[in-house]
């Protein structure tokens, strides 16, 4: 079994327990809804025919349509695919959106593909999961290596098996073709308004904190942009190329400008540079955001770590060892989970798909806001549970993982017995 799988399994088992619920729901929910496995015939450029393979997990729809990304990876296995739709039915429940869960691959690699050729497997892919998604069936989204381009194929694809448009069946699509121009910001931006609600609940407020990212793509650059426009100080950005450090801030807009241009933050202007692609994590900051991959915290550089509170914007930064050394530090606070602190995505998609139904669209400072406010509720009840089952745990060490596991569990288990699964 792969190891992610059997950790999902692992924290499934626990969370379950930690809830206080029945053995059933264990039973219930370590196996999927549903998998398609589908082959996709391409027509290669040079005339030759591929027979890609790809899958559709739909692990549990109690709460509403299944939801979750498409990857396209060489490396993709059906059992990794499980794992990640498990964790979708608990990311969207713990977000408060009326989701379950649900993920799917083509096993591929793009960069070998010519875009005719990624179209091609595009538009096979949504003809050969066409039976089982739809806008109140399942909606699926873009995730490694997809982008709102391949979403734009993919509901012209399924809207031409329809007959008539669907938008609302693909999220995260290009704002020109009923996409939301907040979306490509919106994991950024709600890891901030996390590490706000974080930093406004257990440090004197946002503004003026000093903030460390590790990681300077998609999600870090955002995430910096907005906690410097909501007034918080960005000193050390991380990326493959190194580090940049500078106590006066650094200028978001100007990091992403030279990334774009060269690559790297490394040929930043300003500021002091290390080539160590680390150094971030151990920034004196307040507070630190990882957004680059999993395992960047582990045993053997937590105790490295200075900044009291963490806000995972990648998913899994910091591994279970990690977090013990962590949080039993005396000046730490807590890690923010990725399934709390990275839902931005998912929300501003969800956003998406109600505007594409009704086919009424907000403008994109309305939008943030209801992402803001989405966010900031979740936060809010994640970090008052976590209080409350560390006074009544004191046995054990209770995470604000811990929390958002057994929020998101309670939510599923209490959608399933009300329909009478359990
Ligand atoms: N893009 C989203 O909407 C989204 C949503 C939820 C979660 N996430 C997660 O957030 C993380 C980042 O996603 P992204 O879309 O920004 O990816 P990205 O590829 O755009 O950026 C990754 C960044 O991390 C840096 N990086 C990679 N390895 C590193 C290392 N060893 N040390 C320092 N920096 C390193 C890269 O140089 C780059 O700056 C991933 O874990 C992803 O799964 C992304």
């Amino acid at each position: 079994m792969s190891s992610y799988l059997e950790w999902m399994l692992k924290v499934l088992k626990e969370s379950i327990e930690l809830a206080g619920l029945p053995q059933e729901t264990y039973d219930y929910l370590s196996k999927p809804d549903r998998i398609l496995m589908v082959k996709i015939p391409v027509k290669m450029d040079n005339g030759k025919l591929v027979v890609f393979e790809g899958y559709r997990v739909q692990h549990n729809d109690a709460l509403g349509p299944y939801k979750g990304g498409i990857r396209f990876h060489p490396e993709v296995t059906l059992e990794e695919g499980i794992a990640l739709a498990m964790g979708m039915t608990l990311k969207n429940s713990l977000a408060g959106i009326p989701y379950g869960g649900g993920k799917g691959a083509v096993k591929c690699d793009p960069k070998m593909l010519s875009l005719r050729e990624l179209e091609q497997l595009s538009r096979g892919y949504v003809r050969a999961i066409a039976s089982i998604i739809g806008p109140e069936q399942d909606i699926p989204a873009p995730d490694v290596n997809t982008n709102p381009q391949i979403m734009a194929w993919m509901v012209d694809e399924y809207s031409k098996l329809k007959g008539y448009n669907v938008p609302a069946v693909f999220t995260a699509k290009p704002p020109e073709l009923w996409g939301n121009p907040a979306r490509i910001y919106s994991t950024g931006f709600g890891t901030v308004i996390a590490a706000k609600a974080a930093a406004e609940r257990w440090l004197d407020g946002f503004e003026g904190k000093t903030v460390a990212l590790h990681g300077f793509g998609n999600v870090g650059q955002y995430a910096a942009l907005w906690a410097t426009r909501l007034g918080a100080k960005v000193i050390s950005v991380s990326d493959i190329t190194g580090t940049v450090y500078d106590p006066n801030g650094i200028d978001p807009e100007l990091g992403m400008r030279v990334v774009k241009e060269t690559g790297g933050i490394i040929n930043y202007p300003k500021g002091n540079k290390l080539n160590d692609p680390e150094a971030s994590l151990y920034a004196e900051a307040d507070i630190l955001i990882p957004a680059a991959i999993e395992n960047s915290i582990t045993e053997r550089n937590a105790n490295k770590v200075k900044a009291r509170l963490i806000i995972e914007a990648a998913n899994g930064p910091t591994t279970p060892e990690a977090e013990k050394i962590l949080y039993s530090r005396k000046d730490f606070i807590a890690a923010v989970p990725d399934i709390l602190a990275n839902a931005g995505g998912v929300i501003a998609s969800y956003l998406e798909w109600v505007e594409n139904l009704q086919w009424w669209f907000w403008d994109e400072e309305e939008t943030r806001q209801r992402l803001a406010s989405i966010m900031e509720k979740n936060f809010k009840r994640t970090a008052d549970l976590w209080e409350k089952l560390k006074d009544e745990r004191s046995d054990r060490l209770v995470t604000m993982r811990d929390a958002a596991f057994v929020l998101a569990l309670r939510r599923v288990y209490n959608a399933m017995k009300l329909r009478g699964w359990l």
